[in-house]
């Protein structure tokens, strides 16, 4: 697939802003991708290329969150031959998902701008939860994106459990969209695929174990493997080994895949799991000791509701374990791979089928064993 403004989801109002700043030789990219030192962008024709950011734009930003962030539309000057090509200035933003930065501080941190769609997914079984999703739609508001919401794994729940799961989260907002697919399955998929047209930018949010790999991978075929990188502005090819964080998807349109959506995930499900039990926290509370244990202390309150029937065994024994569940799922998180590099993973493994890939490893882990 060739890749065009269209497709990467430029439109009249990124146009006219673009031609209000842009000097002549200037081109409009979108940054795919960032570090700490540089940027990745995609342009018209131009594949992935590496930019750096020009001193103005470093200095007139007034916060972190000013800075161009994946997702972003920039203004590039390709500067001289042989030049790293220069980010001259941010277009202003459609929409952006962003979250206070983790620690003291309040800076905000962008994580994905220019999403139009966030697509939240769940199950009807262990996952569901509506406050959950309450919470996601929160997060998705306050971006200015729109939300669907995929309840997957239709193709393993029962039908009626499957409607009240639908009407449950329906009645959540008016209108919002909430479809049972299986991504397994591929069912649902035309609603999915015709809400995701050529242009718009989506990002999939959900618990770890809803399916959002197996949606993702589905969505992106193998195709999006092969953009061709060729770079027209410094002529070279380039191997794409770097997780891209914004794909674009074979249809056109583009997906949002990265860390910072990942922690989004996890705060969210560890902050359902404690609001789940927030009465049991209150109780706490009332302990006769700050740092009680809830276990053989004197005067635990905690104690004494299992003592006197007003809480249960099992659910005093859960919230005994809500510390462990929640770095559980820190701990999956962060043991989960982007996608992008899974998909990335899968390719190198078939490639060391190939005999010559298998002997060059090989040898790369045992330099001093003969082949
Ligand atoms: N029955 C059924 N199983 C599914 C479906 N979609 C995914 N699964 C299974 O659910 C499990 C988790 O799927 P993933 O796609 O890895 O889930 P994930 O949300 O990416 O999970 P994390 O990577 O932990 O965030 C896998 O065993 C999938 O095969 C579906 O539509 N139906
Ligand atoms: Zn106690």
């Amino acid at each position: 697939m060739t890749v065009t403004l269209d497709n990467l989801g430029w439109d009249s109002r990124f146009e006219e802003a673009f031609r209000q700043l842009a000097q002549p030789g200037w081109y409009p990219a979108r940054i795919i991708r960032e570090t700490k030192i540089n940027y990745t962008v995609i342009g018209q024709g131009t594949g992935d290329h590496d930019v750096v950011l020009s001193g103005k734009v470093w200095n007139d930003a007034d916060s972190d969150a000013d800075l161009p962030a994946v997702g972003d539309w920039v203004a590039v000057d390709p500067g001289q031959e042989g030049d790293i090509p220069v980010i001259r200035a941010r277009l202003p933003r459609k929409t952006c998902f962003s979250r206070k930065a983790p620690g003291k501080s309040t800076a905000e941190q962008v994580i994905g701008a220019n999403i139009d769609i966030v697509v939240i997914v769940t199950d009807a079984g262990e996952d569901f939860n509506p406050r959950r999703i309450e919470r996601y739609l929160t997060l998705v508001r306050k971006s200015g994106a729109d939300p669907i919401v995929l309840i997957n794994k239709a193709d393993q729940t029962p039908k009626g459990i499957l409607q009240e799961a639908v009407d449950s989260l329906r009645s959540l907002a008016p209108n919002l969209p909430v479809h049972p697919i299986s991504a397994r399955k591929r069912k649902g998929y035309p609603d999915i695929l015709a809400l995701v047209p050529s242009g718009l930018t989506i990002t999939i949010v959900g618990s770890s174990g809803v399916g959002k790999s197996t949606l993702v991978n589905s969505l992106l075929g193998e195709e999006w493997l092969d953009t061709g990188d060729v770079n027209a502005v410094t002529g070279k090819g380039r191997h794409t080994t770097v997780a891209r964080e914004l794909v674009i998807l074979p249809d056109g349109g583009c997906l949002i895949d990265n860390p910072g959506m990942r922690e989004i995930q996890m705060w969210t499900d560890a902050e359902t799991l404690r609001a789940n039990f927030a009465d049991l926290s209150e109780l706490a509370a009332q302990c006769k000791f700050a740092d009680c244990s809830h276990g053989k202390d004197a005067g635990c309150a905690i104690r004494a509701a299992v003592g006197n029937g007003t809480l249960s065994q099992e659910r005093y024994e859960h919230y005994m374990r809500l510390d462990e569940e929640i770095e559980e799922l820190v701990r999956r998180s962060e043991k989960r791979q982007m996608t992008l590099e899974r998909v990335n993973k899968r390719k190198t493994r078939e490639k060391i089928r190939n005999y010559e890939d298998r002997r060059d490893q090989r040898r790369d882990r045992h330099p001093n064993r003969p082949c």
